[in-house]
């Protein structure tokens, strides 16, 4: 059949909305078969790497997936938590947080994550959504700077999902929010929170996962936001040009990508007698395996090893306040006109409910 069977059709039944927050997506395991099992999904992507697929199966199977997804696995373990993969643990908190914001600020909405590749997945999600009665679809994707290999890929996703439904549900999609006030509000008072426990930088980075150079000059709006979020940061922290530099990290393959890379830029600076750097990570908002591991552990040992003295990571927005409040903001703005809004009796139940949203949230336990 080319369309899902529909649940039969429910007169007067009233549409809900939901909220999907997506993220990329992580192993299900630290091991080398289930990382080698994430990586065939996420590099399969024609977002993602942009070669001639039949070349592209022979690389990918033949050398990058037998050759990586130990590695890869080592790394990760470095990095796995008692509840899982950090990225995971974050996504999930994150989504119970908003979805106790957003009641809270009387909204009837359900809140649920999904991962562009991995689990929960995406049609597996909007699925449940769909048994569920959700008529009214919010895709609020986890990355606050366009891309076509990220943002993009999880439209590609959605409409792929979609094109086997018959009755499709209403679909917003949010495309970025790199210069969003309270987005780089948050970033802000991370940072300066950081700042009051452990003194300031000589220099602060403001690391971005990279990209093939290739995709900026193809017309990929990515590069310019990503300065466009560390050029409002630096002003909001009152920080000079000297004080701040912007780097691209996660290269992957021989190709160039976007420069200055983070790791040479660490070394150079510790060469030239710079003492102290604070890293931040501000288009990731959860700690991941790019944070936690390539930047806290790996590129940490670079700068030191390379004469530096102290080096600071600054952690990702994850479930601080003022990003969960930011984030409701944007799925507020974008839920404009559908109608949400409770009944003040359903207010004094949200009420109690962003309360055991918090505590369930908090029992989730640290995420690394
Ligand atoms: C191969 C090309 C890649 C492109 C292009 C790319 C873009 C891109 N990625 C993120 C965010 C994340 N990437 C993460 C991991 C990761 N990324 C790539 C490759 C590309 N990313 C690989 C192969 C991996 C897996 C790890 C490894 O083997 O090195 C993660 C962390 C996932 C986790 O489980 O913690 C994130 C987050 C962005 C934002 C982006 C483009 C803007
Ligand atoms: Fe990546
Ligand atoms: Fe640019």
């Amino acid at each position: 059949m080319r369309f899902q069977p529909e649940p039969s059709h429910a007169h007067g039944s009233i549409a809900k909305t939901a909220v999907v927050l997506v993220n990329l997506g992580t192993p299900d395991a630290p091991t080398a078969p289930a990382v080698r099992r994430y990586l065939k999904e996420f590099l399969s992507d024609p977002r993602v790497v942009e070669i001639p697929k039949a070349a592209w199966w022979f690389i990918l199977n033949g050398l990058i997936l037998p050759l990586r997804s130990r590695k890869s696995a080592e790394k990760y373990a470095a990095i796995w938590s008692r509840d899982g993969s950090p990225l995971k643990v974050h996504t999930e908190k994150q989504a119970i947080l908003l979805r106790g914001y957003l009641g809270e600020r009387g909204h009837e909405v359900q809140v649920v994550y999904a991962m562009r590749y991995g689990n929960p997945s995406l049609p597996q999600v909007l699925d449940k959504l769909k048994a569920d009665g959700c008529d009214r679809i919010l895709i609020l994707p986890a990355y606050p700077q366009y891309s076509g290999t990220t943002t993009a890929s999880v439209y590609d996703e959605v409409f792929k999902h979609y094109a086997r439904v018959r009755n499709v549900p209403e679909l917003r999609l949010v495309k970025h929010y790199h210069d969003q006030e309270s987005y780089i509000d948050a970033l802000k008072k991370s940072v300066l929170a950081y700042w009051d426990m452990h003194g300031r930088p000589d220099k602060l980075v403001m690391s971005f996962h990279g990209v093939p150079k290739r995709t900026l000059t193809l017309g990929d709006p990515y590069h310019c936001e990503c300065h466009k979020t560390a050029r409002l940061l630096a002003a909001a922290l009152q920080l000079s040009p000297e004080q701040y530099v912007v780097t691209f990290q996660s290269r992957f393959g021989k190709a160039e990508w976007l420069q200055p890379y983070t790791a040479p830029t660490l070394v150079k600076l510790a060469k030239e007698g710079v003492a102290r750097v604070d890293v931040l990570c501000p288009g990731f908002p959860a700690d991941c395996l790019e944070t936690l591991e390539e930047i806290a552990l790996e590129a940490k040992r670079d700068f030191l090893t390379a004469g530096g003295k102290e080096f600071h990571y600054i952690p990702c927005l994850n479930e601080s306040p003022s990003w969960i409040a930011a984030l409701a903001e944007i799925a507020e703005q974008h839920m404009i006109g559908w109608p949400t809004m409770m009944t003040p009796l359903g207010r004094e139940e949200a009420k109690k409910d962003a309360e055991i949203s918090r505590a369930h949230a908090a029992s989730l336990g640290a995420a690394n």
